[in-house]
């Protein structure tokens, strides 16, 4: 007789038989690999493999705009189903994923919250500290003079010294200031001396590491939530990484309600509109991993796609030489004078669109009723995300071109074609009642970055066969991009 355990076994393995084809049969009319339809395999080996944007894109382009990855698991590479699901009047809700990215078992910030109510309430509240206003200005400028001043001292070759320059490393360095000083009360000091002082890069590359597998197994997110695994999270005692962040934070926003310290900017914004001390302390944190690496990204690849494109190279600084000598682009480059250079514009999207800086999933649930789209009907529960790259590479939105950096492109559309284009770019942000947040400071650190380079330094990859490391398991960990810098003998009135 069978003991009660091999019963017990098989009425498992039975189960788990008829779950498993009960969520093939509910996706199988949409396609996709055929093994994704019974596990999750396909999306854990190409993260682990480091290949995740490139791959979801050919997945993409081999099966349409509605994709299968997963039993339960759509994807687009449709913009417009991006902006039905934000919509502020649908019923999408936020799929699990967002819950990883919890920096406390139980706190969240305004990315990982998942109801809804409250996330659009954190937001109306959050909304106005993130404002591109004369304060946040001020501080990208200081922290632009204090990368032009590390790479001054550090990293100018002549042709008697060579000091290269790792690009991905400073273009974090400056990011992480800009937060630091915009948010924080201060730079972070990274840009002194050239160095990850808190060691979030080391930290950021473990998170995502291990976020982006939990994310795919959101039972986990709950498991680690509780003793004794919650250990795992960061802690204000840590010495290192996002857990040291968080001690920051909370020194910060504790002083700032003390009013020991007279904040300016954000955390002042954050308290008029009544956030909570907890709510404060965790959006800076957040702050901090969302727009350090996705802002560090756009300025890295831009500025390689720019040198490894001479043409449009020559063509930005000429502009950028050219304003100066006008009197149109003062020392350092006011934002409303970097909005009015359109070469510079057309490459800040292009270098958004060719190298698109977030590719996380973003899934959002199907509200209940399910939805019809593209004509495939898909039940309530469906996680759909993103496909990034495949929307910024699409043949459809971009025509044959569409893997060229070629910033003419914005310049030479027509009005309508210029505004789709600047609408489906604008995905890049998310969109609607998710859209980032910090886009209007995100944008701001690009208007002004490329001019205080160029307008001083010449650069040129050392590397040309492997210019830069990248890997991507949902998200960018880049490295070792060494640049060349010298000094610009003809820039501009010599400064
Ligand atoms: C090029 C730079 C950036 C890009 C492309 C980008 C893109 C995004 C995207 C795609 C999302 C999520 C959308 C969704 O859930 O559907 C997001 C969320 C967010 N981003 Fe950014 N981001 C950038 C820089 C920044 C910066 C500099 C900050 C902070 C100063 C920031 C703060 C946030 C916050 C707080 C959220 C959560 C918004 C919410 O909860 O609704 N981001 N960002």
């Amino acid at each position: 007789m069978a003991s009660m355990s091999s019963i017990f076994v098989a009425v498992l393995l039975i189960a788990w038989i008829i779950h498993t084809l009960w969520a093939w049969s509910r996706l199988r009319h949409i396609p996709g690999p055929f093994w994704t339809s019974f596990s999750k395999l396909w999306q854990v080996k190409t993260q682990f493999r480091g290949n995740w944007y490139l791959d979801l894109k050919d997945v993409g382009d081999q099966y349409g705009d509605l994709f299968r990855i997963g039993p339960n698991q759509l994807m687009t590479t449709d913009v417009n189903i991006v902006r039905r699901m934000a919509h502020p009047k649908s019923s999408y809700t936020r799929g699990p994923f967002y819950q990883t990215f919890r920096f406390h078992p139980t706190q969240d910030h305004s990315f990982s919250l998942l109801d809804d109510e409250e996330h659009i309430r954190r937001r109306t509240n959050l909304g106005p500290g993130y404002t591109g206003n004369a304060h946040v200005e001020a501080c990208i400028d200081r922290q632009c003079a204090r990368l032009v001043d590390l790479i001054d001292r550090n990293f100018v070759s002549t042709p008697t010294e060579y000091r290269p320059m790792d690009l991905t490393s400073m273009s974090s360095f400056f990011a992480m200031d800009c937060i630091g000083n915009i948010s924080y009360g201060g730079a972070f000091g990274c840009l002194d001396e050239g160095e990850d002082v808190h060691r979030f890069i080391k930290w950021n590359e473990d998170f995502f590491a291990a976020a982006i597998v939990i994310a795919n197994f959101h039972w986990l997110t709950k498991i680690t939530a509780k003793p004794p695994f919650n250990k795992i999270y960061p802690s204000v005692h840590d010495r290192g990484g996002i857990g040291k962040f968080m001690a920051l934070a909370t020194d910060v926003v504790d002083s700032s309600l003390t009013k020991s310290r007279n904040w300016k900017g954000t955390l002042a914004s954050f308290f008029e509109q009544g956030v909570t001390r907890e709510e404060a302390i965790h959006e800076l944190v957040l702050q901090i991993v969302a727009g350090t690496d996705s802002t560090a990204t756009g300025i890295r690849m831009t500025l390689l796609l720019l040198v490894s494109n001479p043409m449009a190279y020559h063509k930005l600084r000429a502009e950028i030489d050219n304003g100066i000598g006008k009197g149109k682009v003062s020392s350092p480059i006011k934002d409303t004078e970097a909005r009015q250079l359109p070469y510079l514009q057309a490459v800040i999207k292009e270098g958004l669109r060719t190298f698109p800086v977030v590719t996380a999933t973003f899934f959002k649930k199907v509200p209940r009723g399910g939805d019809t789209i593209n004509g495939y009907y898909v039940p309530e529960g469906t996680e759909i995300g993103h496909n990034v790259l495949g929307i910024m590479r699409s043949r459809k939105y971009w025509g044959d071109d569409a893997d060229a950096f070629r910033p003419e492109r914005w310049l030479e559309a027509d009005t309508e074609t210029a505004e789709m284009m600047s609408g489906v770019l604008e995905a890049l942000w998310g969109s609607g009642r998710y859209k980032c947040l910090g886009r209007v400071v995100a944008q701001m650190e690009l208007n002004k970055v490329f001019v205080e380079l160029l307008r001083r330094f010449d650069f040129a990859v050392v590397n040309p066969q492997n210019a830069v490391e990248i890997l991507n398991p949902g998200f960018f960990l880049m490295s070792e991009m060494r640049m060349r810098v010298t000094r610009r003998d003809d820039r501009p009135g010599k400064m």
